[in-house]
């Protein structure tokens, strides 16, 4: 069953809606295959887990409130391609667009968490190289299979300590509210460090801001 959500293709980080201001963040999900990325997805979306999601790669629209704001959320559900060599790229259209990446691993899955492993680093260069301030969040899924589990909840957390990015285990299958942590805790680090990019308003900020309400260019 193919789950029918609305595509939408937006790449702007911003919009106004009536006068007031909607914040946007655009979230690419990456990892290995069959980790849950759809999953996972799904689950943010429609809080529900409804088993098998196709092949299916769209960047969905979903608008969430946060403090009492609405945030519009573009989540991109990448298709992860079979070869392993290729799992680890990311193409420069994703580096530019992503304002946050959540990096999906199985637990039962070695392999997949390496290529998450690889996937933090690749992500890390290209950040340093556009300046960019994008979030990451390591996610262990599939949560409720620990009789297979094979990467401990510790190596996750490590990985995620060592290249300051946060880090959740969840299970897609069993709950929303894990889901849902991870999806708000990202767009959190996406606000501050935004936030930090900006910079203090000071008193140059305070002046344009007065000149611009009262239409008057400055002399000086
Ligand atoms: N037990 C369990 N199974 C899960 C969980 N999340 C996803 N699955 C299953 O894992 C399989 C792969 O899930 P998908 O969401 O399609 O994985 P994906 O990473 O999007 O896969 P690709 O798009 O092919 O790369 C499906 O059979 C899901 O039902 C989970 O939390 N627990």
């Amino acid at each position: 069953m193919v789950v029918q959500v609305k595509p939408r293709n937006r790449y702007s980080s911003k919009t106004m809606e009536g006068n007031q201001q909607k914040v946007e963040a655009n979230i690419l999900l990456l990892g290995a295959v069959n980790v849950g990325k759809s999953a996972l997805t799904v689950r943010f979306l429609t809080r529900r887990f409804i088993g098998e999601y196709g092949d299916i790669e769209s960047i969905y629209s979903h608008t969430d409130k946060i403090d009492g704001r609405d945030i519009c959320f573009n989540i991109w559900d990448s298709l992860c391609p079979q070869n392993g060599e290729v799992s680890r790229y990311i193409s420069d259209r994703q580096l530019q667009w992503a304002d946050g990446y959540i990096l999906v691993y199985s637990i039962c899955d070695r392999a997949s968490f390496n290529v998450v492993r690889q996937q933090v680093q690749c992500i890390r260069q290209a950040k340093q190289k556009l300046a960019s301030t994008a979030q990451i969040m390591i996610v262990g899924n599939k949560r409720d299979l620990q009789h297979r589990r094979t990467v401990s909840s510790e190596e996750g957390r490590l990985l995620a300590l060592s290249t300051d990015c946060g880090f959740f285990e969840v299970s897609a299958a069993e709950t929303y509210h894990g889901v849902l942590m991870v999806f708000h805790e990202l767009f959190e680090r996406i606000r501050e460090a935004r936030a930090l990019k900006k910079g203090p308003v000071g008193f140059k900020g305070i002046v344009r801001s007065v000149s611009a309400v009262f239409g008057r260019k400055r002399t000086e």
